[in-house]
């Protein structure tokens, strides 16, 4: 559904060249909900707006829904359905006028645009509200209405950047519901982006972890789970100077990878977590080290993007990370 090679975007910004995207590989086959994950800045939007035609590749090819990127544009638009981070609908537009309108852009008959938008107002828990303006509905409601509008001329590819940024737990979840329910019920690939780690574990067949412009990891969210190796131990101590001593005795533990220390918090990784624990109880209490707290968990996405690239996702902001390297660099 999707292939690209070397595809890359590069801005100029204050004469200064901005490699947003630096040459991306990337397959996406029929049918398969696909997850593109980074921190803020990594490239993720601007990926898609290549993938979408909203912004011609500085070099790269790319095949979109079985049409050429580069020189048939139309084609591929024609195909993909696609729900931008800040959707699409005006605020005083009537919820169903805007369906049909947008149907009508691709050749779409009023009568077969309003029987598909009611159907999608059906599957996508919007009954009732052909008729209501967007600015009166719920964050969710709205972002359903802008999924409803890239899907109403029955795409086989759709693209999602950040469906869920901004809607409460319970909102998400309904949508991740959705979401599947297309893939489910009318085959339909979905390529969406994510700064969520739960959003991705739970929703996608399979993760593409991009992090400054390059793909840096790729697999199903077990696959990419089970490469870290081990469990994750996390030690947090009473006294920041007691940090040094407990990495050293994490480090010891059979087949114990060397921990990484954050002011009082020490987090390593080591095989069979439970037993590893234990161990490390005891030579604490042993070398009479202040616990405030202790814990070995499975790894998560988290720890995915943490051993590619020695920062985690979760914390990390791009503007503050380039802020940092600017820094450095001086
Ligand atoms: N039009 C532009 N002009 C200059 N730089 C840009 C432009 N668009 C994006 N960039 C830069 O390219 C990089 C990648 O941006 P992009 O929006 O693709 O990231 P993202 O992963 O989607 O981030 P977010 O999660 O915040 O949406 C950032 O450094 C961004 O500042």
């Amino acid at each position: 559904m999707i292939h690209a090679r070397g595809l890359a975007r590069t801005f100029r910004k204050k004469k200064q060249e901005v490699h947003a995207v630096a040459g991306v590989d990337l397959d996406v086959e029929a049918g398969e909900i696909v997850g593109f994950l980074g921190p803020n800045g990594a490239g993720k939007t601007t990926t898609l707006r290549m993938l979408t035609t909203l912004l011609v590749p500085t070099s790269g090819t790319a095949t979109v829904a079985g049409c050429d990127l580069i020189s048939d544009p139309v084609g591929v638009r024609r195909r993909i359905g696609y729900v931008s981070q800040n959707g699409s609908t005006a605020p005083e537009a009537r919820a169903g006028e805007e369906v049909v309108d947008h149907a009508r852009l691709y050749g779409i008959s009023t009568a077969q645009a309003t029987t598909r938008g009611k159907q999608l107002f059906r599957d996508l828990d919007l009954d009732g509200l052909w008729e209501r303006q967007p600015k009166t509905m719920s964050g969710g409601q709205r972002r359903r209405l802008d999924i409803a509008l890239g899907l109403v001329h029955v795409p086989g590819l759709v693209f999602l950047d950040e469906p869920t940024t901004g809607l409460d737990p319970q909102a998400r979840a309904n949508l991740w519901q959705h979401i599947r329910g297309l893939r489910e019920e009318r085959g339909t690939t979905v390529f969406l982006t994510t700064h969520y780690l739960d959003e991705a574990d739970a929703l996608c067949d399979r993760i593409l972890v991009i992090d400054a412009g390059s793909i840096v990891a790729s697999g199903t969210p077990d696959e990419l789970k089970s490469d870290v190796g081990g469990d994750v131990l996390t030690v947090t101590v009473e006294r920041a100077e007691q940090a040094g001593q407990v990495a050293a005795l994490m480090a010891a533990l059979p087949g114990a990878e060397a921990p990484q220390v954050t002011d009082t918090r020490v987090v390593g990784r080591a095989p069979h977590g439970g037993a590893a624990l234990v161990a490390l109880v005891r030579e604490l209490d042993a070398a009479g080290v202040a616990v405030a707290g202790i814990e070995s968990r499975r790894p998560s996405l988290d720890d995915v993007f943490l051993g590619l690239t020695g920062r985690s996702l979760r914390e990390e902001s791009a503007p503050a990370r380039r802020a940092e390297q600017l820094e450095t660099a001086r």
